[in-house]
């Protein structure tokens, strides 16, 4: 990703530059004036560009034009505060108007050029019966690079959802034929939580109860419209964000620090309450306990630092083996478990002592060269009315009588 920075001011420059290679892996073009600008952006793509107002060859914002019409982005950062300036920029496509107050500014700048860059993979949704209002919404939108797909009622919110189940925002107004923003909201909130979408309500009735039971519904925000430009773009920004910092706590609860896989606490929220009907609605379930041999002796000979590689490429092939259909958590030290749910025993036992001979014959590429490792592995298969940990228990020794057999083994406990 490369991004230009027209800037005068070599101290400017440099600042920008270090923030956003901080925050971005970018290269980044610095031109101090119109003229530099020109020939930069004739020979490079740019993802955006970020420009000051009043530059040696250019006082009055020529630049902005320049870069707009070649379809960049462009951030303007300048010392001037002009009002007037400030709102023909904006109408002109800019993406923001930034004031050079103090270093949060610069900081701000970069943040930005950062969601820009995670704007282009989320898909909004927009729901709005007026044309004119879901295109001016698109059209702030796409200025922030975002995805946008239109619907022009409730209902037809709901099919577009079905088939883009990736979306990650909703905005929604409160007056639409068929199915209203409410309706709208309620069903969505069935099918998709707060930790996997968002949504800002909208509306033009005058009614000032209408943003609280947008909220009390599920939406996470509300506007009332018409909305100022930059209003909207803030509160898009923050919801986003917000629901960004609610994945990252959720993978932190939820996910492995070193290897990325589930965790203990995740396997057994999914499967310590409802393990019955979670078996009888989905057909056998069978659970694979893997235990990599003589762990502690790797850990000896190449060090801690080795030892943790291992563990992560031990984890990604049983990713890439069994984590599209079935559940992988890592249990803690180098133990793992996998949840073959709706296969049976003879399936699990030949995908689990397959798995054994792949890993013994490929050894793993780490920093202190080749290692090879074998697994020794329980499998156990659901006993009617058993409870997850009575299930686990007998994997476990299963388990044991593959390490007492020699290691390198599948062993199935018995039923
Ligand atoms: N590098 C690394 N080592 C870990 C981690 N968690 C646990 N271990 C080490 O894993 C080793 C497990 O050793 P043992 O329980 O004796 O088992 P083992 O050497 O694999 O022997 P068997 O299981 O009997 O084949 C210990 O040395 C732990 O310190 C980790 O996150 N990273």
């Amino acid at each position: 990703m490369r991004i230009l920075v027209v800037e005068d001011s070599k101290v400017v420059s440099k600042v920008m530059r270090h923030l956003l290679t901080q925050e971005l892996n970018c290269d980044v073009d610095i031109a101090p004036d119109l003229a530099q600008a020109r020939q930069l952006l004739a020979s490079n793509d740019y993802f955006v560009a970020i420009t000051d107002l009043n530059l040696p060859d250019a006082p009055e914002g020529e630049v902005v034009k320049l870069v707009l019409a070649q379809q960049i982005p462009c951030i303007v950062l300048t010392g001037s505060w002009n009002p007037l300036e400030r709102k023909r920029l904006l109408q002109l496509g800019i993406v923001d108007y930034v004031l050079k107050e103090n270093r949060f500014s610069y900081q701000y700048t970069a943040r930005l050029v950062k969601r820009l860059q995670r704007n282009q993979c989320v898909k909004v949704l927009v729901a709005d019966d007026s044309v004119v209002s879901r295109k001016y919404i698109r059209s702030l939108l796409e200025q922030h690079l975002f995805q946008v797909i239109e619907a022009d009622d409730g209902l037809a919110a709901l099919d577009t959802l079905q088939d883009n189940p990736d979306i990650k925002l909703l905005i929604t107004d409160y007056n639409m034929p068929r199915m209203d923003g409410f309706g709208l909201i309620i069903n969505v909130r069935e099918q998709f939580s707060r930790e996997e979408m968002a949504i800002i309500g909208l509306s033009s009735d005058s009614d000032q109860s209408l943003s609280a039971r947008f909220i009390k519904n599920g939406a996470n925000d509300f506007l009332q419209k018409p909305f100022v430009h930059e209003e909207f773009h803030c509160r898009v920004l923050n919801t986003l964000d917000a629901l960004d910092m609610m994945t990252k706590l959720w993978e932190q609860a939820n996910l492995d620090y070193l290897t990325n896989v589930f965790n203990r606490r995740y396997f057994f929220n999914l499967y310590e309450q409802k393990l019955p009907s979670r078996v009888e609605s989905q057909g056998e379930l069978s659970l694979g306990l893997l235990d990599i041999d003589y762990f502690k002796k790797v850990n000896d000979t190449y060090g801690h630092d080795v030892g943790d590689e291992v563990l992560v490429e031990f984890a990604a092939r049983l990713t890439q083996s069994f984590g599209q259909r079935f559940c992988v958590a890592r249990f803690g030290g180098e133990e793992f478990v996998v949840a073959f749910k709706g296969l049976n025993i003879e399936k699990t036992f030949t995908l689990l002592d397959c798995f054994r001979t792949q890993l013994e014959s490929t050894p793993i590429i780490t920093s202190n060269g080749k290692v090879t490792i074998t697994v020794s592995t329980g499998l156990a298969t659901y006993r009617s009315s058993e409870t997850i940990d009575n299930m686990l228990r007998r994997a476990d020794l299963a388990l044991y009588n593959a390490k007492a057999s020699g290691r390198n083994t599948v062993c199935i406990a018995q039923t």
